[in-house]
């Protein structure tokens, strides 16, 4: 199914969803690293190779999710103190991490899934517009905290690292969050300082171990990204093998029954 011999991108085809009756079971990819250190644009960098960004969603074989949809629904109290840059949203309690474990699981099965997306401006889950997931070759799971839990974290067959330097990530952060997120220079500082920075020292970066591949420098860092497209694309190739093979013998036996 990758056209390996394309180096400039390892394009993927949309294949058949199901092989004898059964459904693929996807490659899931888990995706780490600090806030704002490049874990979505490496995401759409590892689909663009793969020939899958300009993609109709139901054509798509390679589809990326945020962590940040699993965030839980806050208490009004808390909704209160969030308003107020006073809720830590970097501590792994402000997640569901059964609604993630059990969304993963489904995804795993083959099962088509809608997953809502995340308003930061309200700091609430936005089921208006939902993401809908069909069954898919690669799935790529991103967030600041994906490999912290352990029964989630056993479930990637790729772990990435994306590590860079806290300072880039500040400088990134800092904008991001004015211009796309609805906060004040004061309220994206305070919230770093007394939250941000901690939690990523207590719980992300310490899930750096786990990672098969760690990402110095991002999206920036072309090799590794061709590497990790490379290797991707060869597990696909040799998991379309297989499959063709089961459906090659399938065929076989039943000829043979039939005569
Ligand atoms: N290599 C890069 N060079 C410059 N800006 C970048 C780079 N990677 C990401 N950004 C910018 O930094 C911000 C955060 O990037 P993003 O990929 O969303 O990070 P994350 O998903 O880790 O929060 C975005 O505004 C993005 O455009
Ligand atoms: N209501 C919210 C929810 C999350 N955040 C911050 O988002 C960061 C995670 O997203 P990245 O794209 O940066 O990985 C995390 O550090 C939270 O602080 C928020 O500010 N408000």
């Amino acid at each position: 199914m990758a056209d390996l011999n394309n180096k400039k991108s390892t394009r993927l085809h949309n294949g058949d969803p199901a092989v004898n009756g059964k459904v693929k079971s996807p490659f899931l990819i888990g995706v780490a690293g600090g806030t704002a250190s490049g874990k979505s644009t490496v995401c759409k960098k590892i689909m663009e190779q793969l020939g899958q960004a300009e993609m109709d969603d139901t054509q798509r074989q390679v589809v990326s999710i945020s962590q940040d949809s699993f965030y839980r629904e806050l208490t009004p109290a808390e909704k209160q103190k969030a308003q107020k840059s006073k809720f830590n949203f970097d501590h792994p309690d402000a997640f569901n991490e059964e609604e993630m474990y059990n969304t993963l699981q489904r995804i795993l099965k083959g099962d088509k899934v809608e997953i809502p997306s995340y308003d930061y401006r309200t700091n609430s889950l936005d089921f208006e517009n939902k993401l809908v997931i069909y069954p898919a070759d690669v799935v790529l799971f991103e967030g600041i905290l994906v490999f912290y839990f352990p029964k989630i974290r056993d479930l990637f067959h790729m772990k990435l690292f994306v590590d860079t330097d806290s300072d880039t990530r500040l400088a990134r952060r800092v904008p991001r969050d004015i211009n796309e997120r609805g906060r004040d220079l004061d309220a994206v500082l305070t919230q770093y300082m007394t939250f941000v920075k901690p939690a990523f020292e207590e719980f992300c970066s310490p899930t750096k171990k786990f990672a098969d591949v760690i990402i110095p420098r991002g999206a920036d860092n072309t090799v590794a990204i061709d590497l990790i497209v490379h290797h991707i694309g060869e597990i696909l190739a040799a998991t379309n093998i297989a499959q063709h093979n089961n459906t090659v013998r399938a065929a076989a036996s039943s000829m043979k029954r039939d005569h």
